[in-house]
């Protein structure tokens, strides 16, 4: 039985003995769904995703680095605890609604939109996200839009300040496009976490090409932890 995604990222947030982790979980009580790992293999991937990939999980071996799952949904469960923790007014979503709700990047068809997978390397604490951007990313006629580098650039290192410390929001993105990503094409995006400052994660990354000789884009990102308790709306 697949267990659910929430349930596998959990060891993960509360293994780096997070309090935001521990507080994460306890918060949001992963309930048990059952859902798709979208950050496996699919036919739609091409070689070179499938041969970092490869490379990656070798790497996950001696467990100094962990694949982290990705699902498309979150659980009605955990729609709940988080807005109870954190919104105050009423949510204009039902809940009936958040089982058809999904996380945007998981929401195109196999190959046409982000297809990626995202490793976590405990002793550096850094991701590392290979990514391909499908048909329906196009911007200029046959390379990537630039919003869709965006969304990208922001679930990677929201997803690196969320390791480093709970449930985060994005307060500030800044990017440079370098050289315009061609569609299709496979990038490798490695982020670090440059510092903390009380509620505030400062995370940068860059996406590369394969061979590591052209930069496309670089990023930088501000993620405030959210305090239980005090509501955003
Ligand atoms: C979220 C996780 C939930 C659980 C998920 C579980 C499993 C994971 C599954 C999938 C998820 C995968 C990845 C998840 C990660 C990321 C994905 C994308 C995340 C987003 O896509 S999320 C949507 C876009 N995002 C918003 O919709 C936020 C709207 N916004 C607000 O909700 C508030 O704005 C908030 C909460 C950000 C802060 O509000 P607040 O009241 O709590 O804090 P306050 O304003 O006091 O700021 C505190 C200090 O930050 C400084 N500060 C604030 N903003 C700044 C800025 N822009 N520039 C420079 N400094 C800034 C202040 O100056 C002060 O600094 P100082 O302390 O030094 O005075």
């Amino acid at each position: 039985m697949l267990r659910s995604c929430a349930a596998r990222l959990r060891p993960l947030l509360v293994a780096h003995g997070r309090p935001g982790g521990a507080r994460l979980t306890s918060t949001f009580s992963f309930e048990e769904v059952t859902q798709k790992d979208h950050a496996l293999p699919k036919p739609s991937w091409s070689k070179d995703l499938r041969l970092l990939f490869d490379q990656f999980m070798k790497k996950c071996e001696d467990g100094s680095w962990e694949r982290l799952p990705s699902c498309s949904r979150h659980s009605v469960q955990r729609f709940q605890n988080f807005t109870k923790a954190f919104f105050s007014g009423s949510i204009p979503v039902k809940e009936e609604q958040i089982s058809q709700a999904k996380f945007f990047p998981r929401s195109f068809e196999d190959g046409l939109g982000f297809e990626y997978a995202m490793f976590w390397s405990k002793d550096e604490k850094r991701i590392v996200c290979l990514f391909q951007g499908g048909l329906y990313l196009q911007g200029i006629p046959g390379f990537l839009h630039g919003g869709a580098l965006v969304t990208l650039i922001d679930t990677t290192l929201g997803t690196h300040a969320m390791l480093a410390g709970g449930a985060v929001m994005t307060a500030n993105l800044s990017i440079n496009f370098k050289r315009p990503m061609p569609l299709c094409s496979v990038g490798v995006i490695n982020t670090q976490l440059d510092k903390i400052e009380g509620r505030k994660l400062f995370v940068s990354c860059n996406i590369q090409s394969v061979d590591e000789k052209t930069v496309y884009t670089e990023g930088t990102g501000l993620f405030i932890k959210l305090e239980p308790g005090k509501t955003l709306v």
